[in-house]
């Protein structure tokens, strides 16, 4: 058996040779000076970009949940994250906003953001990481409700493919207490007002 030691050198290893023969294929000589450590490099980057895996949100919560009498909408706002589009593995970036209504149970506030690093370090689409934060939160603290909206601009739009630079894609996802329309218009008031 080998230790996690073990294995993280040899996934490092495999990536590294798989990305000299991607520079290789790009055209460039991976023997030039500047490029020696690069596959190195890259696969190391990679891994941290993707360590969401390994990493159990559920856990996170479940780590500094408190019982409190608190009822009224915990709002945290302009969590920033960096993710990668499952399509084409380049960056997608902006910011996160979760409300949650408690009942019982709040939840560290950092554990919130935590939630987001996580499910942003894995290949993603923004539908998906809405829904996963919202779904996580729900489940790990059975709130009255959750919100999450999300904003953010897709490098794959903005360096190739269409080009275009200044579009923002926000989605939502929301549950319980959210459902009412004047919940939901709470929350917006309260993290679009600076
Ligand atoms: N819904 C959604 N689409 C995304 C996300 N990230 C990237 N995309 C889109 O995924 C789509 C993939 O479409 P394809 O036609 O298969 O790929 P493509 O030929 O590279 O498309 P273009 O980007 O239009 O050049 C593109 O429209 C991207 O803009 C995301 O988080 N959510
Ligand atoms: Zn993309």
């Amino acid at each position: 058996m080998i230790n996690k030691e073990e294995a993280l050198n040899l996934q490092i290893e495999e990536l590294k040779k798989n990305y000299q023969n991607i520079i290789k294929l790009l055209g460039e000589d991976v023997n030039r000076e500047g490029l020696q450590k690069t596959p190195e490099r890259v696969a190391k980057a990679m891994l941290t970009l993707t360590r969401g895996y390994e990493e159990d949100p559920n856990e996170v919560l479940l780590s500094a949940k408190f019982k409190e009498d608190y009822h009224q909408m915990v709002i945290v706002k302009d969590i920033d994250f960096f993710s990668l589009c499952e399509h084409h593995m380049l960056p997608f970036y902006g910011k996160v906003h979760v409300a949650y209504i408690p009942n019982g149970y709040i939840t560290g506030l950092s554990k919130i953001a935590r939630v987001v690093d996580i499910f942003s370090h894995r290949l993603q689409v923004q539908e998906r990481m809405t829904l996963q934060i919202k779904e996580c939160i729900q489940q790990a603290l059975n709130p009255l409700g959750v919100m999450v909206v999300v904003e953010a601009k897709h490098m794959c739009m903005q360096m190739r493919g269409v080009e275009k630079q200044n579009a923002i894609t926000t989605t939502s996802d929301f549950s319980g207490g959210f459902k009412q329309a004047s919940t939901r218009e709470e929350f917006m008031n309260l993290i679009t007002h600076k």
